[in-house]
């Protein structure tokens, strides 16, 4: 594996819905500035994985965690995090495309301003930026101020990313972010998680093992609540070591 950073580490985490235990032992390290992917069968975690990473699942009546999820080597699980500081630098992409019944441009800028941040300048700025970034801007300049709504399921999916970069994260949690689009959306989604890695950590759970292989960096596969196998996406995809990811990665179930 390579020698960067670790961003995002999980040591003996468990996690609870209620009595079921949906995370059982999970140790695994999220390196910085790289594609993590999570595959495995429906219900097998990874959403739940993803939600730890930013405590999306404080809101579920129930839920618990054991263990440590260290983001920068420290753990996000504190009594004294503030959870609004965390989901500033742990941002989050949904499946289905979720912009606001704003404006295109009122969208972008949405958590600047619910952080109180009112210079014009700066508004704009950004917003330009992260639709560049989203490689949405040419698509958009001329109707910033028309309603997000009217946008295509991918430009929508590209503006609710380019919401995400606005507060400046250093990791983006993406889940089965083009499961709701085309062939040609789930292209440009893709080409740009690529790009946007240069600048941030990411970790996407997908469906699609195809997707998988072609934009991450390192692949772990989940099975019941069990984290089975973490590789390098290469080889966990042409030489996996447990019969476990072999059968799924083969299609023998899931
Ligand atoms: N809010 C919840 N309350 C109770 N159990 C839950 C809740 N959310 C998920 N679970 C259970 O936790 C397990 C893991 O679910 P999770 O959604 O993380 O799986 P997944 O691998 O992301 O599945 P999928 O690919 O279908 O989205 C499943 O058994 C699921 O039923």
């Amino acid at each position: 594996m390579s020698k960067k950073k670790n961003k995002l580490e999980a040591i003996d985490l468990n996690a609870y819905y209620g009595d079921f235990l949906a995370l059982k032992n999970i140790n695994v390290s999220m390196e910085e500035n790289l594609v993590t992917a999570f595959i495995g069968p429906s219900g097998c975690g990874k959403s739940t994985f993803l939600r730890t990473l930013n405590r999306m699942n404080d809101y579920v009546d129930g839920f618990r965690v054991q263990g440590q999820i260290l983001l920068d080597e420290q753990d996000i699980y504190r009594k004294e995090v503030q959870v609004d500081e965390l989901r500033k630098q742990v941002g989050m992409v949904f499946q289905k495309p979720n912009p606001f019944p704003k404006t295109i441009y009122e969208n972008v800028i949405y958590g600047l301003k619910i952080q109180g941040i009112s210079d014009k300048t700066l508004l704009q700025e950004t917003a330009e930026k992260t639709l560049r970034q989203t490689t949405l801007w040419d698509e958009v300049k001329d109707k910033l101020h028309k309603s997000a709504l009217a946008l295509s399921g991918g430009q929508q999916q590209r503006l609710c990313i380019a919401r995400a970069l606005a507060i400046s994260p250093s990791v983006v949690l993406m889940d089965e972010p083009t499961s709701a689009l085309d062939p040609i959306s789930t292209a440009k989604i893709e080409e740009l998680i690529y790009e946007l890695k240069k600048n941030y950590t990411i970790i996407i759970v997908t469906h699609n093992m195809q997707q998988a292989a072609r934009v991450s960096d390192h692949t772990a596969f989940f099975y019941m609540g069990e984290l089975v196998e973490f590789a390098k996406t290469k080889t966990l995809f042409t030489s996996p070591k447990e019969t476990r990811t072999q059968n799924y990665i083969t299609g023998r179930f899931g």
